[in-house]
């Protein structure tokens, strides 16, 4: 990946981009870009112009980022090498914010190169309420508590893709039932033959990008994911059978929804549902509607859903 020469030029717009994180009050930049860059020059020029606000710099790799941290920068990975300019400086947020660099309110200095590979050439003042809504910290982590961060991630990102892009032209639907496998695999059936089935725990893996690939193509069948902590597909194209009779739920949602947030009622599990109506994924925890991801074509916009917490009377 192209390093970044800390150019005349280059050296002028982070300086810049520095000048108007104090002119205007906004609380860090974000750097993002191709490749690593001479982190140590890049404190000593924050030093320089007594920068003193959180400096993000967002590389793909974090082979990378490799001293960023010792140069008192904050370092984020985004792994999405291929992906368009909008949905990397997203993604970036969205990291930085899982990593409490930056608050949801809070306003940023964005510094890419949006023209050239290797030339810092724009500088965007963003706003995080009206960028992502409102992804809080506080969301990811409540999830975490029964699965890793970095799986929630992994699935929650596939799951948008999927809504976003279907299959062959066509919506596609899909759920992935994430982490306590053994307790949902006690409510789960075959639902016609597993094309995961029988393949090493390394060709099962979410992390990687071919059995992402292979996990779109399935999501076309009939049926659930069921995805262990550690982001390995366990199972593929489950029933699932549960009680759906206390659950408190939107109007117009079909057996997939209802099967997503019961699962989760019954389990420690998380779900993940894609709509293949509207490609809008939600996410379940507790029988509840924890989360819900309103896909746009450029990158993901979130939204807190606020949910009506079950009544003393246990009615819910
Ligand atoms: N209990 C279940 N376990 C696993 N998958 C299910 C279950 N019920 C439904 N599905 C899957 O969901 C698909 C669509 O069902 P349905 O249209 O009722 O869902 P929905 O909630 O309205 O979702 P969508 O918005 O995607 O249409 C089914 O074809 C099936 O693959």
């Amino acid at each position: 990946m192209a390093t970044l020469r800390l150019t005349k030029h280059n050296t002028a717009m982070l300086t810049s981009a520095m000048t108007l994180v104090n002119a205007i009050s906004a609380d860090a930049i974000v750097l993002l870009l191709e490749g690593a860059t001479d982190w140590q020059r890049l404190a000593e020029l924050m030093a320089k112009n007594e920068f003193e606000k959180p400096l993000i710099v967002a590389v793909d790799s974090i082979e990378e980022l490799d001293g960023a941290s010792e140069a008192g920068l904050k370092p984020v990975a985004l792994n999405k090498e291929k992906a368009p300019l909008l949905e990397r400086l997203q993604h970036a947020l969205l990291e930085a914010a899982a990593d409490e660099f930056i608050k949801p309110n809070d306003e940023i200095v964005a510094i890419y190169g949006g023209f050239t590979s290797g030339r810092l050439d724009s500088i965007s003042h963003l706003k995080l309420d009206e960028r992502m809504r409102r992804l809080t910290t506080r969301d990811l982590q409540s999830l975490e508590s029964s699965v890793p961060l970095k799986t929630m991630k992994v699935v929650v990102d596939l799951a948008v893709q999927i809504g976003v892009e279907g299959r062959e032209g066509k919506p596609v639907g899909a759920l992935f039932v994430v982490g306590d496998t053994r307790s949902v695999l006690k409510h789960a059936s075959d639902s016609g033959v597993d094309p995961f089935r029988g393949y090493n725990k390394k060709a099962r893996n979410l992390f990687d990008a071919k059995v992402q690939e292979d996990a779109k193509e399935i999501s076309q069948l009939d049926g659930a994911f069921l995805i262990s902590a550690d982001g390995t597909i366990e199972r593929s194209r489950q029933m699932l059978e549960v009680l759906h009779e206390d659950l408190n739920m939107s109007k117009g949602l079909g057996s997939r929804h209802w099967a997503a947030a019961a699962i989760t009622r019954r389990t420690k599990a998380v779900a993940i549902v894609v709509s293949q109506s509207t490609g809008t994924v939600r996410l379940y925890q507790n029988g509840f509607l924890k989360m819900q991801i309103e896909p746009m074509d450029k990158g993901i916009k979130w939204q807190e859903i606020s949910f009506k917490p079950p009544s003393a009377s246990g009615d819910d």
